[in-house]
């Protein structure tokens, strides 16, 4: 992985996916970043001693991939300011709903990958749906795979659709799991844990539950079956979810995140 690499923006998804390229090995000289923000700009510096632009020049020129790590809303201005000079890069966007006819019509270019990772990424254990325009080759799906792995695992889709349900399934979703351990940290110090106590036993209950989940051959259903005594305490509990129809409740947040997702493909994307 010698050959440069430019992100256009430089906040949590970029810093992410660059502290995973920088611990496989690629030097910060070897990595450009177009961020307007001076704050971003600094903890780039700091983080990484990366020295980002505050907007884009002809130094982008001389990168292989680009990044585009913009919020949906920015990726128009900041698309159409980077396209001079990234005529003959591959792309990768990982910004939610914005879609790739849009991203082609503003760069010019159909070498154009869009990716849905998470947050995860930041330790190494992301997860990411990739989807890939017909103009991009083999080889080029090759290169974005070495640089998303190390971020953790991807997967490939063959519709771009199913990037809005990834977006909502696993793009959003550390944040349903972050949601379930404050309720669970809350009530646990309610019935008299201290709240760090109550904090480290919530994590480590989804860490081991998901490890568990991913090693085992059983479903999450029989997983939970097995956690679930006749008569017993989480009887009670998971009688109480069905009772408040949390299921249904989740279910139905899935759905407003995949339409949240379509709506700022139409609102933010090309007219
Ligand atoms: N945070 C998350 O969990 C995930 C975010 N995403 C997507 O990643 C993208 C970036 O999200 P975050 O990193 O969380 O946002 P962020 O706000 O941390 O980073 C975006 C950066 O872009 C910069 N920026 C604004 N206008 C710009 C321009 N014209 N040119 C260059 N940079 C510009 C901002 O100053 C900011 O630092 C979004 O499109 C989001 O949908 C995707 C998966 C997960
Ligand atoms: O909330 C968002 O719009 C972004 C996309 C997935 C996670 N964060």
């Amino acid at each position: 992985m010698s050959e440069r690499i430019a992100f256009i923006g430089g906040g949590n998804m970029a810093s992410a996916i660059i502290g995973g390229l920088i611990k496989q090995g690629v030097l910060p000289q070897n990595i450009d970043v177009v961020e307007p923000s001076e704050e971003a700009r600094n903890q780039l510096h700091s983080s990484f001693g990366i020295t980002a632009q505050a907007q884009a020049s002809a130094a982008l020129a001389g990168a292989g991939l680009v990044v585009w790590a913009v919020k949906p809303q920015a990726f128009k201005e900041a698309a159409l300011a980077a396209a001079p000079f990234t005529a003959n890069a591959l792309h990768l966007s990982v910004a939610a709903g914005i879609n790739t006819d849009s991203i082609a019509a503003w760069l010019g270019s159909e070498r154009l990958v869009r990716a849905m990772p998470n947050t995860p990424a930041l330790v190494g254990k992301g997860i990411s749906g990739l989807f890939a325009r017909a103009g991009v080759s083999a080889e080029d799906q090759k290169r974005v795979e070495q640089v998303i792995c190390t971020t953790g695992e991807f997967l490939w889709l063959d519709t771009e659709d199913k990037l809005d349900v990834v977006t909502a399934l696993s793009g959003s979703g550390p944040a349903y799991v972050f949601y379930f351990m404050e309720a669970m940290t809350t009530a646990g110090t309610e019935m008299g844990l201290e709240r760090e106590q109550a904090h480290k036993l919530a994590v480590a209950t989804f860490a081991g539950a998901s490890d568990l989940a991913q090693t085992s051959a059983e479903s999450p259903q029989q997983l939970r079956q097995r956690v679930t005594s006749k008569g017993g305490t989480t009887a009670a509990a998971i009688a109480s979810m069905e009772d408040n129809d949390v299921r249904a409740l989740l279910i139905d947040a899935m759905y407003a995140a995949r339409e949240r997702a379509k709506k700022l493909g139409a609102e933010f994307g090309a007219a």
